[in-house]
């Protein structure tokens, strides 16, 4: 049975060049690919142990259409061949751990700005069509936040819904290095913008609103470095298997929507199969109504994990700490992020479908039964380093 886009027409086996396909979205996207579609992909990162259960063993029903291309998008003669053989190239390759924006600034902004100019450059200049990887974080803080404390426009949709092609972009001074990441994002899509303007480049940028689940990032001291700051989901994770207190920075006010990776990979797979509805677009794919503070996530994820663990949880589940103590100087945060779905629903029809529980339920009892065993062993013989 053939599989056909949104409007009825025969999707054809594409080639796929995926850049930073070794990452958290990038094995997700490669799994739905290589079990629901015909198409071959290209995985280009510098890792991939995240996709290592797809590569091999050969016996694999989808051999052949996933090849593993080690190489840094840094300095590699390769890239431009890797993107002339494929129809399509979607770049994922980023810093895009928060803990880095503000500490290690350069990197920030040659990773997010300076190494995708290539990747935009090659796809422009040999008609490839590009699907690159921004973040809801370039819409910075709401209009709402710089109202008074008070007022009551601060309920007001029309100063907090952050809209694609409304919304303003408003970052802290910049001596908040936290905004390196979400600048330099905003200004490779405004340059792959106009590509497309001025050269015909056919792009689509998407706009993530904190997608979460199995595979993302790493736990410190087990699959990162034990110094490593990752993302609130792996660090609440790495506090609740260690059964410390899950640190809330500046008291976990602030807000965010969470949605289920696999929810979000629907979307994505919607842009690649259906081009004439996607190209020229920029996409928010989050989850509205999974809306919670940093605390009261921390919260959920108490219940959960002690729902999935089968442990009763600690005393003081959480405690207090400053983002100067935590990420060190020139932190600063979103306030609150709840994408528009307007333009999505109307191009691609999509809608995301899994609640914060569920989606914290499936997550934490992958991170349960992946990691409680190594963890013990850590705390039951702290390593010698
Ligand atoms: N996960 C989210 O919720 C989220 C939200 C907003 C934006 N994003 C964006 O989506 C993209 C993917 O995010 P993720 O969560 O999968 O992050 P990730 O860190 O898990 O994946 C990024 C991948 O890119 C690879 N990479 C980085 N620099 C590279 C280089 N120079 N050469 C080759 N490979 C390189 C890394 O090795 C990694 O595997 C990023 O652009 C990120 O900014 C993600
Ligand atoms: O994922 C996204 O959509 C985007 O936003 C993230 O930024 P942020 O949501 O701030 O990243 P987290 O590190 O997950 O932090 C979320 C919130 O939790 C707080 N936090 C984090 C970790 C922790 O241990 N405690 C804690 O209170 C942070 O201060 C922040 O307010 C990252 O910038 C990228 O992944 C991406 O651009």
């Amino acid at each position: 049975m053939a599989r056909v886009d949104l409007d009825g027409n025969v999707i054809n086996p594409m080639t796929i060049c995926m850049i930073g396909a070794g990452g958290f979205i990038g094995s997700h996207l490669c799994e739905k690919l290589m079990s629901e579609t015909p198409h071959t992909v290209l995985a280009v990162d510098v890792y991939n142990d995240k996709i290592k259960h797809l590569l091999e063993p050969d016996s694999l029903p989808w051999n052949g259409r996933i090849q593993f291309h080690r190489l840094n998008i840094k300095n590699d003669s390769r890239l431009e061949g890797l993107i002339k053989c494929s129809d399509l190239t979607i770049n994922l390759a980023a810093i895009c751990t928060p803990a880095d924006y503000n500490t290690r600034p350069l990197d920030t902004i040659y990773s997010n700005f300076i190494d995708a100019l290539p990747v935009v450059k090659y796809c422009s200049e040999n008609n490839k069509r590009l699907i690159h990887f921004s973040t809801c974080e370039v819409y910075g803080k709401t209009i709402g936040s710089f109202l008074p404390k008070d007022s009551p426009l601060r309920q007001d949709p029309a100063y907090y819904i952050l809209k694609e092609d409304t919304s303003p972009c408003i970052f802290g001074s910049v001596e908040k290095q936290r905004w390196s990441y979400a600048c330099a994002k905003q200004l490779i899509e405004r340059l792959i913008y106009a590509e497309g303007a001025e050269n015909g480049l056919e792009f689509t940028i998407v706009r993530p609103f904190n997608w979460i689940g199995p595979r993302m990032d790493f736990i410190p001291g087990i699959d990162g470095p034990s110094e490593g700051v990752p993302r609130v989901l792996a660090c609440f994770s790495n506090n609740l298997l260690r059964r410390e207190p899950l640190k809330l920075v500046d008291g976990g006010e602030s807000q965010r929507t969470f949605i289920y990776i696999k929810d979000a990979i629907e979307a994505v797979l919607l842009m690649i199969e259906n081009p004439a509805r996607a190209s020229g677009h920029i996409f928010n794919v989050g989850n509205p109504n999974n809306e919670v503070t940093v605390r009261q996530l921390a919260e959920m994820m108490t219940q959960v994990y002690s729902k999935v663990s089968g442990e009763d949880s600690i005393e003081t589940p959480t405690i207090d700490v400053s983002s100067k103590e935590f990420y060190g100087e020139g932190y600063d945060d979103s306030d609150k992020r709840i994408p528009d779905m307007t333009i999505i629903n109307k191009q691609l029809g999509w809608n995301p479908k899994t609640s914060l529980w569920d989606l914290l339920e499936s997550t934490l009892t992958y991170q349960h039964r992946t990691y409680a065993e190594a963890i013990k062993q850590a705390i039951a013989k702290p390593s010698a380093n």
